[in-house]
């Protein structure tokens, strides 16, 4: 289970959130819509750990998070909207590259798992491809992949519909329905709010149900 508590942030005078307080069973789907500016992406870096909180708490499974933006760690995996991904390896090593370089895992266990999720996400046929191979489909899944393969208490996607057409983002909707099934907590960030319903999870507006 995921709890925030009571999560403050700033910029200077402007104050983005006050008090946020958010609850994601395990398994469960949050997501996030509200107008553009509004504390979206200040959320999801707080949460990846790639920027402070000025107050608050963040546990997950019983276990507290840092609130530093140097956080070490695999509890949250996020999918950011240009992927990351490494342009000079292949689809296979990206998954695998964390978990034999931070995990040291064994080279038998991070190629299975590898397997494992490329044929869960439909990538197969493409495990020796490059990112620029891809279309932006396939690389959103490579993504979550990657992420998937260190194991995260927690994945969450910066708008991952964004750029997609109908049926790339219905592909998208079944990917997130899949994990769902599989216990994977999720927090989905959106201005696409067809989509956002379509997830069937609980719906934070910023724009309505956050104090600030
Ligand atoms: N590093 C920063 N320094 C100062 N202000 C910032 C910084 N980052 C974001 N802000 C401000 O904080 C507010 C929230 O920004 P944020 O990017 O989280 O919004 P958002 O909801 O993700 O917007 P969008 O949907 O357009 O991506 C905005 O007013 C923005 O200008």
């Amino acid at each position: 289970m995921l709890t925030i508590k009571n999560l403050k942030k700033s910029y200077g005078d402007q104050v983005v959130f006050q008090k946020l307080n958010i609850t994601v069973p395990d398994g469960g789907i949050l997501t996030v819509v509200g107008p553009s500016g509004i504390g979206k992406t200040t959320f999801l870096n707080i949460l990846a750990g790639l920027i402070a909180a000025d107050a608050g708490t963040i546990t997950l499974n019983g276990k507290q998070l840092e609130l530093s933006p140097n956080r070490k760690g695999t509890d949250v995996g996020v999918i950011f909207q240009d992927f990351n991904l490494f342009p000079q390896y292949t689809v296979a090593e990206n998954v695998t590259l964390a978990p034999k370089v931070v995990k040291k895992e064994k080279k038998a266990q991070y190629q299975d798992q590898c397997q494992a999720l490329l044929d869960e996400l439909d990538l197969t046929s493409k495990q020796d491809a490059y990112p620029f191979q891809l279309s932006g489909g396939q690389k959103q899944r490579v993504a979550i992949a990657r992420a998937l393969a260190m194991k995260p208490g927690v994945l969450a996607y910066d708008e991952p519909t964004s750029g997609l057409d109908e049926a790339s983002t219905k592909r998208v909707t079944e990917v997130i329905q899949k994990l769902q099934q599989r216990g994977v907590t999720q927090i989905v960030v959106t201005h696409d709010l067809p989509f956002a319903h379509s997830l069937n999870g609980q719906v934070l507006d910023f724009g309505t149900d956050v104090d600030r």
